[in-house]
């Protein structure tokens, strides 16, 4: 026997250290203590790592690639979660934004802030793109107030927290896991957000006390294979052509659910094909300015038989007043102590511009803004879950929520580039 086999293995066998024949293997003893106290270390940082109160309770998708969230909670913090939620004008509302380091919870937190209500944002600032851009939108709303927690909303310790310190009015919920075609290469990323994130967050709103009121963004996408246009709230939505459509489909269930058992007051905003300033590089009209910009050809997806593609692409300061009115109309939950006291507002909105536009004309405007010549390759419509067209009804939002888009893309895309040219020129520095 090689003396290497006497060396325990487990802490546990190493109280063999009493045995009589520790004697004759003195010479192994610090090498044995050392093994002891390097699992004792190990040991401690095991459990500080599972107690921390920023580890995830839930069962985690693996094949997310969400990053690991810093740690909360403490006196310090909580001061800066009640200094940014804290209402200043007269009647203004507290709103915890989910989402806020993202593209749209950055416009509308930002809006929200300057009319005087409390924010508060939550971000887990996933790496589903670029996380350094993230961080850029979080430095801006820092500037005016505003905190951002790093969390999850799967972290229900968390969350709980977050309502134990401050009570919300109001919950605008935008964190998601984005974007049609990504859903083929990480599907559980979907699951993890759109669907068990969102029951999370709606458990842990039927329990505070008050309730608050949620509005939510679901998307266009749950139109899927509907050929009725323009879309109207009223039209079939069961027939889903990606997974990130099925789970937004899932989300208005889940919220009507909610909404009858609890009482939870629910606005879903169906969002169509969102652009501007701050946008979201997986989308293509940010990506084909990019690569317009090196001289890298670009992909124009067209129909069946040459039919042209389009989107109502729809300015973000539109989608922003549609948000902003949402929260105004929105009616207050009616449960309490995790009990429904009466019914509750339930409701669903187009959120889109009613003009749809051809994607080849998307590119024909960037390429004056931008004055380069995109290489253009024309390529059939990938089975990738995208849809050839979409087009919103408005005319629900414009009656509730006095909901009237101003901005054409042509204006609209002019921002964006601007923006975009002094973002990645400017040394990335983050500014309005
Ligand atoms: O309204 C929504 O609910 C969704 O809007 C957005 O999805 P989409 O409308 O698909 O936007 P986006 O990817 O920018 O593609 C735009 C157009 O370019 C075409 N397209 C795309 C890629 C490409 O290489 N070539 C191409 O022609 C493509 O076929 C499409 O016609 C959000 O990403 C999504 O998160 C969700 O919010």
């Amino acid at each position: 026997m090689s003396h290497l086999d006497n060396i325990p293995s487990t802490p546990g066998k190493f109280k063999m250290e009493k045995s009589p024949y520790i004697n004759r293997l003195r010479f192994h003893s610090s090498l044995a203590k050392l093994t002891f106290w390097s699992f004792v270390f190990l040991g401690l940082i095991l459990i500080f790592f599972f107690r921390s109160p920023s580890s995830n309770p839930l069962p985690s998708d693996p094949s997310r690639r969400s990053l690991r969230t810093s740690s909360w909670g403490g006196p310090a913090w909580e001061k800066r979660v009640r200094s940014s939620a804290r209402v200043r004008a007269r009647n203004g509302i507290s709103v915890l934004v989910t989402g806020a380091a993202g593209f749209v919870g950055t416009h509308v937190s930002a809006a929200l802030k300057r009319r005087g209500d409390g924010v508060l944002g939550l971000d887990n600032f996933n790496d589903y793109y670029d996380p350094s851009l993230k961080r850029a939108r979080q430095a801006l709303l820092e500037r005016s107030g505003i905190f951002i927690v790093e969390g999850d909303i799967n972290d229900v310790a968390l969350l709980k927290k977050l309502f134990e310190v401050v009570a919300f009015t109001h919950v605008m919920h935008l964190a998601a896991q984005a974007g049609v075609r990504y859903a083929m290469e990480n599907p559980g990323s979907y699951v993890h957000s759109n669907i068990a994130g969102f029951v999370n967050l709606l458990e842990v709103c039927k329990s505070a006390n008050p309730q608050p009121a949620i509005v939510w963004a679901s998307s266009s996408s749950v139109y899927g294979l509907n050929t009725k246009v323009p879309f109207s709230e009223k039209d079939r939505t069961d027939q889903p052509a990606s997974l990130y459509a099925a789970t937004k489909k899932a989300g208005e269930e889940i919220a009507h659910t909610y909404n009858h058992i609890y009482g939870l007051s629910l606005t879903g905003l169906r969002f169509f094909t969102v652009y501007g300033p701050w946008g979201r590089p997986d989308m293509a009209y940010f990506f084909f300015t990019k690569d317009i910009l090196k001289g890298k050809s670009i992909t124009i997806f067209e129909a069946a038989n040459h039919g042209t593609v389009a989107r109502d692409f729809t300015y973000i300061d539109d989608i922003v007043k549609g948000c902003l009115a949402s929260l105004d109309t929105a009616e207050k939950s009616t449960g309490s102590g995790g009990k429904k006291k009466g019914s509750a507002q339930l409701r669903v909105f187009n959120l889109g511009n009613t003009s749809p536009v051809p994607v080849s004309d998307l590119v024909s405007i960037l390429e004056r803004h931008l004055k380069v010549k995109a290489k253009k390759n024309i390529m059939k419509l990938p089975r990738n879950g995208d849809v050839p067209f979409t087009h919103a009804n408005i005319s629900s939002a414009q009656r509730e929520l006095g909901y009237k888009p101003t901005t054409d893309l042509q204006t609209g895309l002019k921002k964006f580039v601007r923006w975009y040219l002094s973002y990645y020129s400017g040394g990335k520095k983050a500014s309005g």
